[in-house]
């Protein structure tokens, strides 16, 4: 359980000694992908349940045992559901008249009306097929032509990467407005996660959640005040330039860099080709280096932002960083072996500390390299966690690192 005492959630970094982070234990939503819908849910197979639980739980421990406590999201719902207007607000959220046309839509929020907190949150995350609704009276057209197997409600399996969702800038909750129909939902359950549980409930908000895409992956905090914002497949740079807004409105941040990526899927956030892994150093995926480039925003009095670049990255950081260098960990790998390691989320790491992070450990190339560049490595498995396409950092929203 979320212990209600802690102290405030506050992220001033990408490495200050993490002391607490969301995660969500994948359930019942990952037993609904098949062959059929895993595209579109966004993982590149089947996963074998049991197993990502086994690895995730795992996962876990390596983090409680450096002293993190861990959040679990499933939980954070659940309690947040126990309020009534969050509640009300759950089953607004699972309800979709367009798909389930009147008839079955009042039935189906009539029945999640009447359903406790863990019953509600597990149809918001787990989904329902038409199949699974309640038998109403009357015929409904819809009932009638569906097929039983399909949504009435979507499952959301891609919760697992809590990253996405939701990201903290100083004390500050960004909650992401996503680009995916497959993860558009999930921005209602941070919702009501950073609305209604006692946790949470006096977090302020950066950014409006209904804005431009912006998603966590792409949303970097180099050092205290300045964020990388990766722009590609996913965060927009409408969505770029409105959180730089937002945060130079907030006066949590005095420079943002925006980072194209390219759109492709093995590189959906900027934290595919790159993590920090110490204060002044990251891992990136060798052919990112030299090609990655940065626009700065800073903010220019009245609300107006200036533009400058774009710049090599590193040097573009290393300036609003303040420092003569940000340092490359060169993995030195062959093309080959880099591509491979940067497709199984090599290069997405979760710093624990400064020179202290986990990495999937089927990185053997990656992880030596950083070993002999004097980083802790702490492997963790993710044969069936990584089949969704992402590693150590995007399973993690970190709530609460001490400052540097
Ligand atoms: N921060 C990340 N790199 N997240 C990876 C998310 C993977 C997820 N299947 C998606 O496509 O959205």
């Amino acid at each position: 359980m979320i212990s209600e005492s802690a102290s405030a959630p506050r992220v001033d970094s990408e490495v200050g000694p993490l002391r607490a982070v969301l995660l969500h234990r994948p359930g019942n939503e990952l037993k609904r992908l098949t062959p059929r819908n895993n595209d579109q849910l966004l993982f590149d197979s089947i996963p074998w349940v049991d197993r990502a639980q086994e690895e995730h739980d795992a996962f876990a421990e390596v983090l409680r045992g450096r002293g993190v406590e861990v959040l679990l999201l499933a939980d954070a719902l659940r309690t947040a559901l126990e309020d009534p207007r969050a509640h009300a607000a759950g089953v607004h959220a699972a309800v979709d008249d367009r798909r389930l046309g009147n008839d079955l839509g009042d039935s189906l929020r009539s029945h999640l009306s009447g359903v406790d907190a863990p019953a509600l949150a597990e149809a918001l995350m787990a989904g329902m097929t038409f199949e699974e609704l309640p038998s109403s009276e009357g015929a409904s057209l819809v009932r009638k032509m569906i097929h039983p197997h399909d949504f009435a409600v979507d499952p959301l399996p891609n919760l697992l990467f809590t990253r996405d969702s939701s990201a903290w800038i100083g004390d500050r909750v960004a909650i992401s407005s996503l680009t995916m129909p497959a993860r558009r939902r999930e921005t209602a359950l941070l919702d009501l996660i950073y609305a209604y549980h006692p946790r949470f409930r006096h977090a302020a908000r950066a950014y409006g959640a209904h804005s431009a895409p912006i998603e966590g992956g792409d949303v970097m905090l180099l050092s205290p005040g300045v964020l990388a914002i990766g722009v590609g497949e996913r965060t927009t740079a409408a969505g770029a330039e409105s959180l730089a807004r937002s945060v130079f409105a907030d006066d949590i941040a005095h420079t943002v860099l925006a980072v194209p990526i390219e759109q492709s899927r093995a590189t959906m956030h900027l934290d595919t080709v790159c993590t920090m892994v110490d204060r002044d150093a990251v891992v990136m995926y060798p052919l990112s280096r030299d090609s990655l480039t940065a626009f700065t925003m800073r903010p220019k009095g009245e609300g107006s932002v200036e533009v400058d670049g774009p710049k090599p990255f590193l040097t573009a950081a290393a300036e609003a960083m303040g420092i003569d260098k940000l340092r490359v960990i060169d993995t030195g790998l062959d093309p080959v072996t880099a591509e491979r390691e940067q497709w199984d989320d090599g290069n997405n790491t979760l710093a624990l500390a400064p020179g202290v992070v986990v990495g999937y450990e089927r990185n053997v190339e990656t992880n030596e390299r950083l070993l002999a560049a004097g980083i802790e490595v702490l492997p963790i498995a993710g044969s069936e966690l990584g089949s969704g396409r992402g590693g150590p950092r995007c399973m993690s929203c970190p709530v609460q690192r001490d400052p540097l």
